[in-house]
C-alpha cells in the first residue's frame, strides 16, 4: 500500500517537472544568459549585440535553470518592442499583489514605521485617519486613476514652480554649491571622486522641489539623509527581489519565521534607514500643515497633503514611500551620470576645450548659458548618457494578457528593459563602444535621438526627466565653464554592482580656469 502511495507521489512530481520542462522547451520566448552584475552584464550584452545574436525579448538565465524556475520574467532589449509594450496601460504597473501588500504591512509593523507615523503626526492627522495603504505611492502600485493623480500633482508642482522661476533658481543655487565643493575638495594634486558632491547637489534640488527647502552642504539633517540613502541604494536589489518573490509565494511560506529570517539582515539595515527618512518626512508634514494654504501649494508635499484630505487612498505610508522613492530616484542616477561625464572628459581635453569655447561664446552673446546656443555641448552630454547608462527599467508587471509584436505576455508577467542593451545596439548607434562627441551634432545643430532612452519611455517613464535634463545641463556647463578636468586616478571601468552602472574608481582634479 505504502509503495503504491509513494509511486503515486513520484509520478505526480515527475509529471509536474515534465509539464514545466515542456512549457519551458516550447516557449516562443527564448531563454538567454543575463548577468545580474552590471559590469559583466554590460560586457556580455556588448558581445552578443556585436555578433547580432541578442534576442529582442528573452527569459533570463541568471543562474542555471532560472528561466524554468522563474518562468514569466522577461528582459526586453529592443527599443521598438519596449516602446510598444510600455505604451500599454496593462504593462505600466509596478510589481504589486495582495501577497506583497501583506508582506509590506508586516514590515511596517515589525519595524515600527506605523508607530513613528503616529508619534510624529498625531492621531488627528488626516494621513493617520486614512491609514496604512501598503504599496501605494508615486512609484508603487498599478497604473490606475490614483497613480495618474500622483503624476498630475507632480506636473502641477513643476508648473507652479516653473511659473515662479523657482526650479531654475533651486538648480542654479545647487550648482553653485556643487562648484564650490568641487573647488574646495577636488582642486588639489590628488583630485577627487566627485560622486558624493553630485549626490549632495542632486539631493538638494529634490529637497527644494518636494519640501521647499534648500540645505547648506554641511547641514546635519542633510548629511543624515545622504547616509541613509546610500544604505537604501546598496540594498535595493535584495529588497526588490524579496518584494517580487514574496508576491508569488503562498502566504504560509512568505510569512513564516524561517523565510523572514533569510532576509532579516538586509531588511534590518534597510528599514532602519527607512525609519529615519520617514521621520524626517513626517516632521516636514507637521511643519507644512502649520502654514498650508490650500489655494497656493508651495511644493510637492503641499500638493499631496491637499489631495490626501479628500482622497482616503493616500495614507501615511504613501507619503513616506513617495518621498523615499523620489530621493532614491533623483539623486544617485544623475550623480552617476555626472561622475561618468567628468571621468570621460578628463580623458578628452580637446572636447572640454570645444565645449568651453561654445559655453563662453554663448555667455558673451546672451549673458547666460542657453541650451539652444550650445548644440555641441548637448551632443556630448547625450553621448555620455548613451555610452554610460546608469539605470535600467524598474520592473513592470502585466495586469492583463497582452499581445506585443505577436508575442503573448501573460497576466502577472514581469518585464524588465535593458536600457544598456538598447543604447549599445550597433544598428541604432554605429561603433557603439566608441565615444563620438559629434554623434548628435550635425551642421551646427543638436539632433536629439529618442533611442537614447535613459529615462525609459511610455506611461510609466521617469517623471523627473524634465528636472533631470535641466539639472544635467546646468551642473555640467557650470563645471566646464569654471574648471579644467584632469584625471588623477582610475579609468572608465565599471564597478561591481547589481543595481547601478557606475564607475569603479575615478579621480579627477578640478583645476580652476
Ligand atoms: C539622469 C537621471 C535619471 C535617470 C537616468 C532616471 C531613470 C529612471 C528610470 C529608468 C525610471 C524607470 C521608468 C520605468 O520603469 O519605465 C525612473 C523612474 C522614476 N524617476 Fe527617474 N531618472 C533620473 C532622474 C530622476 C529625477 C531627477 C527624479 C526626480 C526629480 C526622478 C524621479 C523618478 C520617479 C519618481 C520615478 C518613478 C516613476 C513611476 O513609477 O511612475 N528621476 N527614472
Amino acid at each position: 500500500m505504502i509503495e503504491l502511495f509513494l509511486l503515486l507521489i513520484f509520478t505526480l512530481v515527475l509529471c509536474r517537472f515534465l509539464q514545466i520542462w515542456l512549457k519551458h522547451r516550447f516557449n516562443p520566448i527564448p531563454s538567454y544568459p543575463f548577468n545580474i552584475r552590471k559590469d559583466k552584464n554590460a560586457e556580455d550584452l556588448a558581445k552578443s549585440l556585436e555578433k547580432g545574436e541578442l534576442p529582442k525579448i528573452f527569459r533570463p538565465e541568471f543562474f542555471p535553470f532560472s528561466s524554468v524556475l522563474i518562468s514569466n520574467f522577461y528582459v526586453i532589449t529592443d527599443f521598438q518592442f519596449m516602446k510598444d509594450a510600455f505604451s500599454r496601460k496593462e504593462l505600466s504597473n509596478r510589481i504589486t499583489s495582495e501577497k506583497s501588500k501583506i508582506d509590506a504591512g508586516r514590515n511596517n509593523k515589525f519595524y515600527k514605521l506605523d508607530k513613528i507615523a503616529l508619534e510624529v503626526l498625531g492621531p488627528d492627522d488626516q494621513l493617520i485617519k486614512n491609514g496604512e495603504q501598503r504599496l501605494v505611492g508615486l512609484s508603487d502600485g498599478l497604473y490606475d486613476d490614483l497613480h495618474k493623480k500622483f503624476r498630475n500633482m507632480w506636473y502641477e508642482t513643476s508648473k507652479n514652480l516653473a511659473g515662479r522661476n523657482k526650479i531654475m533658481e533651486i538648480i542654479q543655487t545647487s550648482s553653485e554649491s556643487v562648484n564650490k565643493m568641487l573647488f574646495e575638495r577636488g582642486s588639489g594634486e590628488k583630485g577627487m571622486n566627485p560622486k558624493s558632491v553630485f549626490v549632495n547637489g542632486t539631493m538638494n534640488v529634490i529637497t527644494g522641489f518636494a519640501f521647499g527647502t534648500v540645505f547648506e552642504p554641511n547641514n546635519p539633517t542633510f548629511k543624515m539623509l545622504e547616509e541613509q540613502l546610500i544604505i537604501i541604494f546598496d540594498d535595493i536589489v535584495p529588497i526588490l527581489l524579496k518584494k517580487s518573490i514574496s508576491g508569488k509565494l503562498p502566504l504560509w511560506i512568505s510569512q513564516s519565521s524561517i523565510y523572514q529570517k533569510i532576509w532579516k539582515k538586509k531588511m534590518d539595515e534597510h528599514y532602519a534607514a527607512m525609519a529615519k527618512i520617514y521621520r524626517f518626512v513626517f516632521e516636514n508634514v507637521v511643519k507644512h500643515r502649520a502654514t498650508l494654504d490650500p489655494s497656493n501649494p508651495r511644493d510637492y508635499l503641499d500638493m499631496m497633503l491637499i489631495e490626501a484630505d479628500s482622497e482616503p487612498r493616500i495614507g501615511w505610508d504613501s507619503i513616506g514611500g513617495t518621498a523615499l522613492i523620489i530621493y532614491a530616484a533623483a539623486s544617485d542616477t544623475l550623480a552617476n551620470h555626472l561622475t561618468w561625464l567628468c571621468s570621460l572628459l578628463s580623458d578628452h581635453s580637446e572636447v572640454q576645450e570645444r565645449m568651453h569655447a561654445e559655453i563662453v561664446s554663448c555667455l558673451e552673446s546672451e549673458g547666460e548659458i542657453k541650451k539652444e546656443k550650445c548644440p555641441f555641448t548637448r551632443s556630448v552630454l547625450l553621448e555620455n548618457m548613451r555610452l554610460n547608462p546608469v539605470a535600467d527599467i524598474i520592473p513592470h508587471q502585466a495586469s492583463e494578457d497582452v499581445l506585443v509584436d505577436g508575442l503573448l505576455i501573460k497576466k502577472g508577467s514581469t518585464l524588465y528593459a535593458s536600457l544598456t542593451a538598447m543604447m549599445a545596439d550597433p544598428v541604432s548607434f554605429p561603433d557603439p563602444s566608441k565615444f563620438i562627441p559629434d554623434r548628435f551634432y550635425k551642421n551646427g545643430e543638436f539632433l536629439n535621438d529618442m533611442r537614447v532612452c535613459s529615462f525609459s519611455i511610455g506611461l510609466r517613464n521617469c517623471i523627473g526627466k524634465q528636472i533631470a535634463v535641466e539639472e544635467y545641463f546646468i551642473f555640467a556647463t557650470n563645471i566646464i565653464r569654471e574648471f579644467r578636468l584632469i584625471r588623477t586616478a582610475g579609468n572608465m571601468d565599471i564597478a561591481e554592482h547589481v543595481s547601478m552602472r557606475m564607475p569603479k574608481l575615478t579621480k579627477v582634479r578640478f583645476e580652476k580656469r
